[in-house]
């Protein structure tokens, strides 16, 4: 190599390496793309400066530009988030799979309301349980036993359902899985957070939700494929998710414990290693003296003895990170996501969907649409940060809902009236005969609206009970079977009314899916994984993953109920209320968290600009705090820099 070249080639390292550096102290104030993007600009300057240089000094400057995204992106941390996002995958999985499953159950197994209610609640009931309880354990076993625990879990679970030959082993079964996605649901965010770069950590924790929409996708696709088969399709359906499961306790084998929880437990040689291990070739010096620093200092401020949850809600910065945890999973339950995927179906078919097969392949398209928004928030996360991506999301979200709140309310004032009452056979309910409106008639979930329509006008109405095999045909006349009904060109509506304003629904539902998936699906899990110290991210993520499963079991459980007493529209008008309720809690409450480190949190919390939870007692244990860390903070009502 001439002394020029190699001059050059030197000096594109050492140009390179100085913007490295340069980088590595902006990450935190400057945009991540647009300093990667320099970056790699200067690179590209550099070159040309070498053009006329020999290939060896190409070689270099390639070999420099591999290592530096080698350095920023070191493809392990991706295994390692791919393979704990399996446990998000069977989340979604197992939760989405059981309504396709059901609909084939009901039928082989003879299965009464209640104990289809049974099974399909027993499973998040044993999700908020074990959410809970998944505290402890992470703790004390650490997070890799816990992500092993829960993928042995899901696949005894999977091989009991799809085994079963009564209904009892089914729930025994349903509640297997149930614990499996509890433990899952609050281990896999810590594990991937506390595993990722700052750079990376919103993305890769987003990608676990991904992963849970995914699931629910798949589900929805095998569900429509299985039920096809004469009998025992639900056993395939139920037993599928053992494959993945396998997957992920095997590739969690060759993982490696977080480096974190590593350093607290005093395993420092290990958690260097794996730190070394998954930062590729970084120097990891600087990392794991911030992290073993801070574990120190943390060891000083929450070791006052107690339990941890004690310890949390005694100390302000702690209880407010967890009041701003608990309040995103509460608020996203309340919103509504898991009614709106259920009742997607009638949803659609309100809009002028006919035909029943129809049905389940559009529950598909509605969890495809959740899926692919959560890609979004994937790709936005990073870009808008935590803060503007939910606050964006939750007021879309509200908005959809006044919508389909609107839809609602419009299809039920100008609803069909009932125009022809048929003499019911002998023995049979006669309430649904009674009513003389559609709108009545759809609200009573015994009853459906049998019509024919002449254009654009529905004639020939009646309010007729619902076959107690299936809510797709009536239990006698016109819309009792496929066969009667095309012959005398008659349709069957369950759950809703056909009106010419059903569309607006379809558009609120719409909506609704493209603005909450990107953020509210996502951010409450991300950002629970990220606020608490280690001595309390646990803890922190027990409770705050138990509030989600508990709001999601009481909103599930209570909307036929509500909406037998508010309506239809009533219910999404106060799903919308609790919305709104939401915006003003996250707007006051959220602090931004993107690009900070784990051990940078806590000092998020400290602000008085979010005042959930403050009162004046705890001003003297706030101040005692501040003097014994030594900082030279002020109480003013102005310091809220690093909220913003
Ligand atoms: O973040 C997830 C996601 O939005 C799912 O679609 C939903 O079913 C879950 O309840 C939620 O926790």
């Amino acid at each position: 190599m001439s002394r020029k070249a190699s001059d050059n080639a030197e000096y594109t390292l050492r140009s390179l390496s100085n913007l490295m550096g340069e980088k590595k102290r902006r990450k935190q104030q400057q945009e991540e793309t647009a300093g990667e993007r320099s970056l790699i600009a200067s690179a590209e300057s550099c070159a040309t400066i070498n053009s006329q240089s020999t290939a060896a000094a190409g070689d270099l400057e390639r070999a420099a530009r591999k290592q530096f995204q080698q350095d920023v992106t070191p493809t392990f941390v991706y295994v390692v988030s791919v393979f704990s996002a399996l446990g998000g995958f069977l989340f979604g999985y197992d939760t989405g799979v059981v309504s396709g499953a059901m609909l084939l159950l009901k039928r082989e197994m003879n299965l009464s309301a209640l104990w289809q209610e049974l099974l399909v609640s027993s499973t998040v009931g044993a999700a908020a349980l074990s959410a809970l309880a998944g505290g402890g354990l992470n703790g004390v076993l650490g997070r890799r036993p816990c992500i092993l625990m829960a993928s042995l879990l899901f696949t005894a679970g999977a091989a009991i359902l799809a085994a079963a030959r009564d209904k009892e082993t089914l729930l025994g079964g349903r509640v297997v899985v149930g614990l499996g996605i509890g433990i899952a649901s609050m281990t896999v965010p810590v594990y991937i957070a506390e595993s990722a770069p700052p750079h990376l950590r919103g993305r890769l924790v987003t990608i676990n939700t991904l992963f849970i929409t995914g699931g629910q996708f798949f589900a929805a696709m095998v569900d429509g494929a299985f039920s096809y088969l004469p009998r025992d399709g639900w056993r395939y359906m139920l037993g599928l998710s053992a494959a993945p499961a396998v997957l992920q306790f095997f590739g969690f084998l060759f993982l490696p414990e977080s480096p974190r929880w590593l350093i607290q437990k005093g395993q420092t040689q290990k958690a260097r290693r794996v730190l070394s291990q998954i930062r590729g070739n970084q120097t990891i010096d600087e990392e794991y003296d911030s992290i073993k620093n801070s574990i120190d200092e943390e060891e000083k401020e929450g070791g006052t003895g107690g339990p941890i949850i004690y310890r949390m809600l005694i100390y302000p910065p702690t209880r407010r990170a967890l009041i701003v945890g608990c309040g995103l999973q509460m608020f996203q339950q309340l919103a509504g996501i898991n009614t709106v995927m259920y009742y997607s179906a009638t949803i659609l078919q309100m809009s002028g969907v006919d035909d029943d097969r129809l049905a389940i392949w559009l529950s598909a398209v509605t969890a495809f649409t959740n899926f692919s928004f959560t890609l979004l928030g994937v790709w936005l996360v990073e870009k808008l940060g935590r803060r503007k991506l939910t606050l964006g999301s939750l007021t879309g979200t509200t908005v959809a809902l006044f919508v389909l709140a609107l839809g609602f309310l419009l299809s039920a004032q100008v609803s069909p009236p009932v125009t022809f009452t048929p003499g019911d056979p002998s023995g049979q309910n006669s309430t649904c005969t009674k009513y003389s409106y559609c709108s009545k008639c759809m609200l009573d979930p015994n009853c459906g609206f049998c019509f024919k329509k002449n254009g654009s006008s529905i004639v020939d109405s009646s309010c007729i009970p619902v076959n107690p095999e299936s809510t797709d045909r009536s239990a006698w006349g016109r819309c009792m079977n496929e066969s009667r009904s095309k012959a005398e060109g008659s349709m069957w509506a369950y759950n809703y009314c056909p009106t010419s304003y059903s569309w607006t629904a379809l558009v609120g539902l719409i909506l609704y899916l493209v603005f909450f998936a990107p953020g509210m699906g996502p951010m409450p899990w991300t950002v629970n994984s990220e606020i608490y110290p280690l001595w309390a991210r646990s803890t922190g993520n027990a409770c705050s993953s138990g509030v989600n499963w508990i709001f999601n079991v009481l909103i599930s459980l209570t909307f036929l109920h509500t909406a037998e007493y508010l309506t239809y529209y009533g219910a999404f008008f106060l799903y919308a209320g609790f919305a709104c309720v939401g915006l003003i809690f996250i707007y006051g409450c959220l602090p931004e968290t993107k690009g900070k480190k784990l051990e940078e949190m806590e000092s998020l919390f400290e602000s008085r600009l979010c005042t959930c939870g403050a009162s004046d007692s705890d001003e003297g244990r706030y101040i005692e705090y501040i003097r014994v860390k030594g900082s030279n903070y002020h109480l003013s009502d102005n310091d809220a820099s690093d909220v913003e």
